[in-house]
């Protein structure tokens, strides 16, 4: 299996190197040539599976034999050792023909343990065998960042810093990332959005001397690993349904900003899981939205919302989806993404919107319908969403068919995001991880939202003592 670039001006890599590479070095985004098959006789085989042992399987067809099969396993059941519910990402039936697929069991609440864990520990697997430097830089509009630090942290011969936009973030979210007391670790609060930090990072990562001198490496769904990981609970969600519901496909609805989750749906069904509809539910900053609806691609103004992780204009992985709506011609995305760059916006024409409607469906939730699902769930079954999921839960109840099975992805724990459930008066009690935060100081930097303040910052992070590889 090797790995090229959206924008076809890198050669082919395998996999560790495209975990290196993080984002292309030509700008783009870091695909699979050939997207792997899965025949109806293997998944038949992979239904009995426990999570790690699937994680195992559908992993192996990416790794392609560059991390021996002992040290694939031994890595994988590390990551998912330190998840508090057995099967990993349990799914639980809400209603008739309703499921959510719970992935906030991992160490920091949020669907984003479930691959960081992973890419976490296969950082510190390269850095073992290879002795390269491991300096992460990532942004974040709140989970990657305590997810990614979580992932990390103690593990010798990584540093990390991650930028977050500066009140942007829930209390809880700021905690998880602020409280971490280590000189591996650097949080930068930037007085902007979670799209200034991405822009910036990404222009840091397309400085490809700078890159090079500082070793950075990525953590966000840009790093195509990310993706890989995400793509296995699409499988396990599709196995637990079907063992209880007689199913010939399975829709999903994927609460979304950064397009990655969303993605590595639509990456496992072109592997050949039976998914129906996917269904893209956004918030207030509805770009992707508006794009399925409409087929331009433009951000609008920022608004700031009660699903604050979703709390973005310009979606990593949409270059990825436009790869494969594209037909694979990396000359075209670069065309259009060159546009967007000059122009502010992409027009897909009518044939391609044909098909960008036969991929997913979207639907926009507002504020107070977010509350509203909120409370209507908690008082009709109980179940208490968070923000990002109940816009999931929402769009949901706008695009599925009622005669069609769903699973919406519950991306995070109530508990990260109590502003918004206490606006519903739902008193929610929080694990202890969560409670025990507030007793902590801080450790963070305010800094602009521009480039040289810090580049400074990160040359002064990331060039302290190196921390030795055992
Ligand atoms: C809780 C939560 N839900 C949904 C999303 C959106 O996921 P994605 O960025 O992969 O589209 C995020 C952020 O990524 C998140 O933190
Ligand atoms: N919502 C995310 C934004 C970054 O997304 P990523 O999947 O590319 O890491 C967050 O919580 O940080």
């Amino acid at each position: 299996m090797k790995y090229i670039s959206t924008r076809g001006n890198v050669s082919k890599i395998g996999f560790i190197d495209t975990v290196l590479m993080g984002l292309a070095t030509d700008g783009g985004l870091l695909v699979p040539e050939k997207i792997p098959q899965i025949p109806v006789e293997k998944l038949q085989a992979m239904s009995q599976l426990t999570y790690p042992e699937l994680a195992y399987e559908i992993i192996s067809y990416y790794v392609d034999g560059e991390i021996p099969e002992n040290e694939l396993k031994e890595l994988i059941e590390k990551s998912y050792g330190t998840f508090r519910h057995s099967e990993v990402t349990p799914v639980q039936k809400v209603k008739d023909n309703m499921y959510v697929l719970e992935l906030f069991h991992g160490p920091t609440f949020a669907f984003k343990d479930v691959a960081l864990q992973f890419l976490g520990n296969l950082y510190s697997y390269i850095a073992k065998k290879t002795g390269v430097t491991i300096n992460i830089l990532g942004a974040t509009s709140g989970d990657t960042g305590a997810s990614a630090i979580e992932g990390v942290r103690g593990k010798e011969g990584i540093r990390i810093c991650i930028l977050h936009p500066h009140g942007k973030v829930s209390k809880v979210q700021e905690l998880q990332m602020t409280t971490v007391h280590d000189e591996s670790v650097l949080n930068l609060a930037i007085k902007g959005t979670f799209d200034d930090g991405q822009r910036i990072i990404k222009e840091l990562f397309a400085d490809l001397e700078f890159k090079n001198k500082y070793h950075l490496r990525a953590i966000n769904s840009i790093n195509f690993a990310r993706i890989l990981a995400q793509t296995v609970y699409y499988f396990y969600a599709y196995f637990q349904v079907a063992k209880e519901k007689d199913i010939e496909s399975l829709n999903f609805s994927v609460p979304t900003g950064n397009f990655g989750d969303i993605f590595a749906g639509y990456l496992a069904k072109r592997m050949g899981l039976p998914v129906g509809k996917l269904i893209v539910a956004t918030n207030e900053n509805n770009i992707l939205e508006r794009f399925i609806k409409d087929g331009v691609y433009e951000p609008s103004e920022f608004r700031s919302t009660y699903s604050p992780s979703m709390d973005i204009q310009v979606a990593s992985n949409f270059e990825r989806y436009l790869y494969y709506l594209l037909d694979e011609d990396a000359g075209a995305v670069t065309a259009l993404m060159n546009q967007f760059k000059t122009e502010g916006k992409i027009v897909v024409n009518e044939e391609q919107l044909r098909q960008v409607k036969a991929d997913f469906a979207a639907y926009g939730v507002e504020g107070e319908e977010c509350l509203q699902t909120i409370s209507k769930y908690y008082a009709e079954t109980d179940y208490l969403l968070d923000p990002h999921t109940s816009c999931g839960v929402a769009a949901y109840e706008t695009c599925n068919a009622p005669s069609e099975v769903c699973v919406t992805l519950a991306t995070a724990h109530p508990a990260k995001f109590n502003e918004s459930i206490e606006l519903c008066n739902i008193e929610q009690t929080f694990p202890e991880q969560i409670s025990k935060l507030f007793d902590k100081p801080q450790y963070l930097e305010v800094v602009e939202a521009a480039n040289d303040e810090i580049v400074r910052k990160l040359e002064k992070h990331f060039s302290s003592a190196q921390l030795n590889v055992k």
